[in-house]
């Protein structure tokens, strides 16, 4: 029911002209409901399909997707499906399709998603490896009827994101003749259009956001290309190896920022019942310690408030889960720290029993961590560090908590109480389980 649901677009002059899902501006007319054409022969679904994947990016254009696409095409050999090139190339060939779509072109409409939809199916058909679709899906609606015939290949949203004022200025610099008042409507029809498409992919567990403007979204983009499974060119460790992987552990996720108290606590219920307290911080910094190559690495994203890649960590904690009898309660102490790191861990790992999560604001984290700084001998506990982790914290860390809470039960706890309290408000949660 839900495929080529009609949904009114925003008012046309509102709406971002850029990537529209037709070749010429998008003129006001619905998002026209077409049954989605069965594409020719199961192009990216079916079975063996699994070394290919999909990777929606996503992005006003003035987030420079385009230049994102080409980048990773030139540094990392992707194929890179542009939806208006393969509209307007459609068109110039002249087939049936072409001649619909040069009509609707020419009567104003907008192309139908699936149209758009199929001409990125037959143009994965030929090849495989990673497919970079730039400029499509535009709504919840688009992504659902063409991801429903892409099954079998592998899913991975980016949206490169701006903030509202960079996103502002870089509309206006775009087309002064638009106003502050006629940018400002950009970027509200911007936003309206991308919630739901956005909470879709959330809610799928494949979107990755990342700061457009931060300058270093390219090595971002490769790093989740690189290091997340989705992407990986092994098709095995999915949900297949995931129930091995766990060897019958039980794994609780204690997460909370920097200085909420984690440790504190996985300390208290090492006390209270039989577990195995792995603190990813604390494995990582092994790591630094042996001297190696990727300790030099890690060394380095410590001190800076970074996230070492999904991958290093997750090897580290399944190595130090691998002995432990089946049945064990495992507290994954600081992990996952992105939304990378979650999936990437549901991926290689398995799926957490529940999570704990320690709120605490960050006047009082920052006071514990200065704290903790006089004796601690970390490289972070400084408050140049304590703010960078704080940053990420916030942007990569936090959404890890709203993605649990769709797929687990979450306890969250004022952190601010006594560690007594705490302790005894936790321990009343991890007995359940028991
Ligand atoms: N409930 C609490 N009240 C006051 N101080 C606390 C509490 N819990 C932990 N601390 C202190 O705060 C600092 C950070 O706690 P820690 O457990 O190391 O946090 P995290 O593992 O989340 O970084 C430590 O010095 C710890 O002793
Ligand atoms: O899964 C993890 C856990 C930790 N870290 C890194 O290790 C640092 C310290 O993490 P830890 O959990 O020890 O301390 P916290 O910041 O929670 O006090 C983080 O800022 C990250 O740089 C990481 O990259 N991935």
């Amino acid at each position: 029911m839900g495929c080529g649901v009609s949904k009114p677009p925003p008012a046309a002059a509102d709406a971002p002209p850029q990537h529209a899902e037709a070749p010429a501006p998008p003129p006001p007319a619905a998002e026209a409901p077409a049954p989605p054409p069965p594409p020719k022969e199961p192009a990216a679904g079916g079975g063996g399909q699994a070394e290919r994947t999909l990777v929606y990016v996503l992005g006003h254009d003035v987030a420079n997707t385009s230049s994102l696409c080409l980048t990773l095409k030139e540094e990392l050999g992707c194929t890179v499906l542009q939806a208006n090139e393969l509209l307007r190339r459609e068109v110039k060939a002249g087939g049936e399709l072409g001649m619909q779509l040069a009509d609707m072109i020419k009567q104003g409409k907008i192309i139908p998603p699936a149209k758009t939809a199929q001409l990125i199916l037959n143009a994965m058909e030929a090849g495989e490896g990673v497919f970079l679709v730039d400029g499509f899906p535009k709504s919840a609606e688009s992504l659902h009827s063409f991801t429903e015939q892409v099954q079998g290949a592998r899913q991975l949203a980016i949206y490169l994101e701006l903030k509202d004022a960079e996103l502002l200025s870089r509309i206006s610099a775009s087309d002064s003749s638009l106003g502050e008042d006629g940018a400002q409507r950009r970027v509200n029809a911007f936003k309206r259009q991308m919630e739901g498409l956005l909470a879709a992919l959330s809610r799928q567990g494949i979107l990755h956001t990342i700061d457009a403007a931060g300058g270093s979204a390219v090595t971002r983009a490769k790093e989740l290309l690189g290091a997340s499974p989705a992407a990986s060119a092994e098709p095995a460790a999915d949900a297949a190896a995931a129930e091995p992987a766990l060897n019958g552990c039980k794994c609780i996720f204690v997460l909370g920022g920097p200085g909420s108290g984690k440790g504190t606590q996985c300390q208290k219920l090492v006390e209270k019942f039989q577990c195995l307290h792995l603190s990813a911080g604390d494995l990582l910094r092994h790591e630094v310690q042996t001297g190696s190559e990727q300790g030099k690495a890690i060394a380095t994203m410590i001190k800076e408030g970074k996230i070492v890649p999904a991958k290093t960590t997750i090897d580290l904690l399944q190595a130090a889960m691998a002995s432990a009898p089946p049945g064990t309660l495992v507290l994954i102490d600081g992990f996952p720290r992105s939304l990378d790191n979650l999936e990437a861990f549901e991926a290689q790992v398995g799926m957490c029993e529940m999570t704990v999560f320690f709120a605490l604001s960050a006047d009082v984290m920052e006071a514990r961590l200065l704290e903790r700084g006089k004796t601690s001998g970390r490289t972070d506990d400084n408050l140049e560090s304590i703010h960078k982790r704080f940053e990420t914290f916030n942007t990569q860390s936090l959404p890890v908590l709203a993605a649990l809470k769709e797929k687990t039960r979450v306890l969250e706890v004022d952190a601010s109480a006594s560690v007594d309290e705490i302790a005894a408000r936790v321990a009343e949660e991890v007995q359940k389980l028991l």
